[in-house]
Order: structure tokens, then sequence, then C-alpha cells
């Protein structure tokens, strides 16, 4: 039976969409964006390498927690979610909303089970919120329909990338058909009103529906939408050459999907490491200033379908560079990627 909520409950919020959509871009706006509010997080990536944890980290200190190397919908045992949700829901430290960042190929309806099925009298199931990449959006659908199946089960979706569509209003309308029961907001870079994530609980009667019509019927794993993606975890304490790592990345194969992480680039700009972000064509590199103490790593994740993940893991192994000085213009491939700023994308080459 679905609990009934009670002022002191803190909401639980599933936060799902498919590789690469914004998910985390939209948490860490919430994060700095979220007012008084407190909002305490679970991070599930899909490699073994935490990538998005260590986006938002900075962001949260310890009222993250990152859940890592697979998708959390296939959690054998639950136990560890129950357990991060007690800490988190802890009085001690004072969280108004508790959001889990489901990895890209999680399947929601499996997360909000688990966050139902939990017996923690001090948190309750909030809501979930879809991410949709409105750029990949008809790709995405055409490989994978069961994404319809997931807009349908949201009580949010924000359409996300809205500044990279010609045809707004055509990806709205069609998630509006798909998500009756759900708000729409088109978004860009994830940017919505934090009020959103404290408005989409859905009312008891929604919650009941759920968990009986919609959680129990796709149960089957084989018919998870990461059935036949893998992923490759890329860790380097050398150096990558530019030019080599452009040239991995200008003939990638079709299949893999996602690439994100840091990159140390050695000689070439000692000052920045690059975050970099593949999702589908789209590559984009961020520098970011280094932080003064550490090891500097070249932390790499991808992930695909169809993937020869052994020979990529080698060709970005051939991208190892020692040599001791940059050449003029090495950076010259990854700077056509780097973006002017939040508001003014980069074309796409
Ligand atoms: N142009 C554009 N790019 C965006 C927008 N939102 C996010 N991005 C970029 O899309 C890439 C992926 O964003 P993430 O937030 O990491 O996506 P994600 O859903 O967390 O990715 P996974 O966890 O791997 O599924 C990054 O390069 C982001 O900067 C947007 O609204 N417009």
């Amino acid at each position: 039976m679905v609990p009934s909520r009670t002022a002191q409950q803190i909401p639980v919020v599933v936060l799902a969409g498919f590789l690469g959509s914004g998910k985390t871009t939209l948490l860490n706006h919430l994060l700095h964006r979220s007012g008084g509010s407190r909002i305490g997080a679970i991070v599930n990536d899909f490699g073994a390498i935490e990538i998005d944890a260590m986006a938002v980290a900075g962001a949260l200190g310890d009222s993250t927690v990152s859940l890592g190397n697979g998708c959390l919908c296939c959690a054998v045992d639950a136990s560890e979610l129950d357990l991060y949700l007690e800490r988190l829901a802890a009085p001690s430290a004072g969280i108004d909303v508790i959001v889990i960042e489901a990895s890209g190929l999680a399947e929601p309806q499996e997360l909000v089970r688990m966050v139902l099925a939990s017996e923690h009298p001090g948190i309750v199931y909030g809501g979930l919120v879809e991410v949709v990449d409105a750029a990949e959006f008809d790709d995405t659908r055409a490989k994978h329909p069961e994404i319809d199946r997931h807009l349908a089960l949201a009580d949010l979706v924000v359409v996300n990338k809205i500044d990279r569509v010609a045809e707004a209003e055509r990806v709205l309308a069609l998630v509006r058909g798909l998500a009756p029961r759900a708000a729409v907001v088109p978004a860009a870079y994830g940017r919505i009103d934090p009020e959103f994530l404290f408005d989409c609980r859905p009312g008891e009667e929604r919650v009941g529906q759920l968990s009986f019509d919609d959680l129990h019927e796709h149960g089957d794993r084989d018919g998870h939408l990461h059935t036949g993606y893998d992923s490759v975890s890329f860790v380097s304490g050398q150096p990558l050459d530019p030019r080599s790592l452009m040239g991995f990345l200008d003939s990638r194969p079709e299949g893999l999907y996602r690439i994100k992480g840091y990159v140390d680039f050695g000689p070439h700009d000692t000052l920045n490491r690059y975050s970099v972000h593949a999702v589908g064509r789209f590559l984009r590199f961020y520098p970011e200033p280094w932080a003064p103490s550490g090891d500097r790593l070249t932390q790499l994740v991808l992930i695909g379908s169809g993937i020869d993940a052994p020979a990529l893991a080698e060709e970005l192994d051939a991208c190892k560079s020692d040599a001791p000085h940059a050449d003029e213009h090495g950076m010259w491939g990854v700077l056509r990627y780097v973006r002017g700023s939040e508001d003014e994308p980069v074309q796409e080459p």
C-alpha cells in the first residue's frame, strides 16, 4: 500500500532521461538556484568512473552520494539505496528534497518502484522528472520506443536543449501527447524554476495507479534500455595528444553514443583540464582550471551499443603522449569545439 504523506516526509524525486539529455546539467542548475532549499542527491553512473558524481560533488559536499558502475534499476539488493536514503533523510542533514539522478540507461519505473518500496518513514516518493534531449528526440525514440513508456510515467518532462532545435513547438506538442499527465516545460541547459521540483509530486491516486498498473508490467530485464549497451572506462596518468584524440573523436563509430569525462592535454594547456561531452554527433570541450593539488588524470567513460570496447580502449591508449613540448597548433582541433559562453553555443562544425 502507498503510504500517505506527512509534512515531515522528505520527497524523493527520480530524475531520469536518455544518455546525455542533460540530467547532470539540470541537477547542477537546481543545486545552484535552489534558494533556501537544501537538495540531497544520489547519482547513479553507468560507467565504472563516476563522472556525473564528480560533476555535482563540488556543489554538494557531503549531501551527494554516488552509486556507480551499472544501472540502479538492476540492483539485486536495494538495501544500498535504502542506506543512502536514510543518511540523507536524517534530520541532522537538514535536507528538503532528495533527487536520485538515474543513469541515462536506467529504467525509471524500477527506480520509482524502489523508492515506493522503501520502508523509511522519513521519505515519500516525490515524482518522476524525465529530461528529453529535444535535438535527439526523434532518433532516440526511433531506436528506443520504450522512451514513450517512460514519458507516460512522468510527472514533469523537461524538454531540454531547446536552443538546438528549430522546431521546438513540434517537439513540445509531441511530448505533451506522450506525457498527458505531466507538466511539460521547455528548457535550455536545464534552467527550470526549482519550484517545479517541489510541485511535480504526484497525487496519492496517481501513485496508487503507478504501483499497480505500470511498475510491475515491465520487470523483464531483457527489455531494459541498457540491454546491448557497453561501456569503456579509460584512465591515464599520461597526457593525451590533442591531435590524436581529435582523430579518435572524428572517426568515432555510430554506435558510440556517449562520451564524457576529463582530459589532460599536458604541455598543450598546463592550466586547464578539458571536460569533454559527446552525445550522438554533438561534441563539446569545456576547459576548467586544474585543482591546485591532486593527480592530473584523464578519465573517460564511453557508452554505446554494438561497440568494440577493447578496440576503443586500445585506440585511446594510442592517444597517450609523453612529448615534453606542445606543437604550436596542436589544440586547434579541440578549440573548435569549445563553447563561447552558456548563451552562445558554438556552431556544429
Ligand atoms: N546546447 C545544449 N547543450 C546542453 C544543454 N543541456 C545540456 N547540454 C550539454 O549536453 C551534454 C550532456 O549533458 P549532461 O547534463 O552531462 O547529460 P546527462 O543526461 O547527465 O548525461 P548521462 O548521465 O551520461 O546520461 C553536456 O555537454 C551539456 O553541456 C542544452 O540545453 N543545450
